[in-house]
């Protein structure tokens, strides 16, 4: 086991959605902390609270009320310009939905923030290529979104999230599109990004196939954390 230390700080975390004219409290005092050099879950019943939760910890969501310090900065008190350019220097995102842009191909898609943050294109291009090589999909880097399978453009999804090496990496069921073998092989991949001592990967999952690989699991239920653990809980 890697050395580990917290990366992130969530203190009394309250969200509320407005619905009609109520408002909905959906997460209700969120207090945990997160370290780099293990892989923490979130795992829960649908409706639990759990995207909303990381969407916050990702810095794309704002709170209602609580704070959220990632690497020591207090991500909600930064300005919204800052907070954009906090995010994309640190922080990968791999979805439920692949948000891949359609007119691109997968090296392409692979390589956006590197080219957001300000990389020569070609350059770009060919990280995102290298880390498509990693996910056992080289040979479709020249192809569109469109001519991909569900779990390839996934895999492109996930090339994406890690190309620019970020500290933290934010995943909503990464697996659940891929088969057993692809998906222990991206858990692999991101085991060992996570397991590096300066970085931080947090995933939402069901995928009871992968459990296993968890440094540690919290919980949610009904916007709160009941479990802490390295293991899941006893039924
Ligand atoms: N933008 C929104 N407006 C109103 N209610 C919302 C909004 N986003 C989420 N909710 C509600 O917040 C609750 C928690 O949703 P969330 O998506 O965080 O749960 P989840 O645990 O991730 O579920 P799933 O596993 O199905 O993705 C749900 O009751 C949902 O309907």
């Amino acid at each position: 086991m890697s050395e580990t230390r917290t990366a992130i700080t969530i203190n009394g975390i309250v969200k509320e959605f407005s619905a009609g004219s109520q408002m909905i409290r959906v997460l209700h005092g969120i207090d945990a902390e997160i370290r780099s050099g293990e892989l923490t879950y979130l795992v829960g019943e649908s409706g639990s609270g759990k995207t909303t939760m990381i969407s916050i910890i990702a810095g794309i969501l704002y709170p209602t009320d609580g704070s959220v310090s990632v690497f020591g900065q207090d991500i909600y008190g930064l300005s919204d310009n800052d907070l954009v350019r906090f995010r994309l220097s640190n922080i990968g995102f791999i979805f439920q939905q692949y948000n891949l842009i359609p007119t691109l191909t997968a090296a392409e898609n692979a390589s956006v923030p590197l080219v957001a943050a300000g990389m020569k294109r070609d350059e770009a291009v060919e990280h995102g290529r290298a880390m498509l090589e990693k996910l056992n999909i080289a040979d479709q880097a020249d192809k569109l979104p469109r001519q991909l399978s569900g779990g390839q453009q996934q895999r492109v999804a996930i090339a994406r999230a890690l190309v620019h090496e970020p500290r933290l990496v934010v995943c909503d069921e990464p697996t659940a599109a891929l088969d057993a073998k692809s998906g222990r092989r991206v858990m692999d991949l991101l085991r060992e990004v996570a397991l590096a001592p300066e970085r931080t990967v947090i995933i939402v999952t069901h995928d009871n196939r992968i459990f296993d690989l968890a440094d540690r699991i919290l919980v949610m239920e009904d916007g709160r954390i009941t479990h802490d653990g390295k293991e899941m809980p006893d039924h």
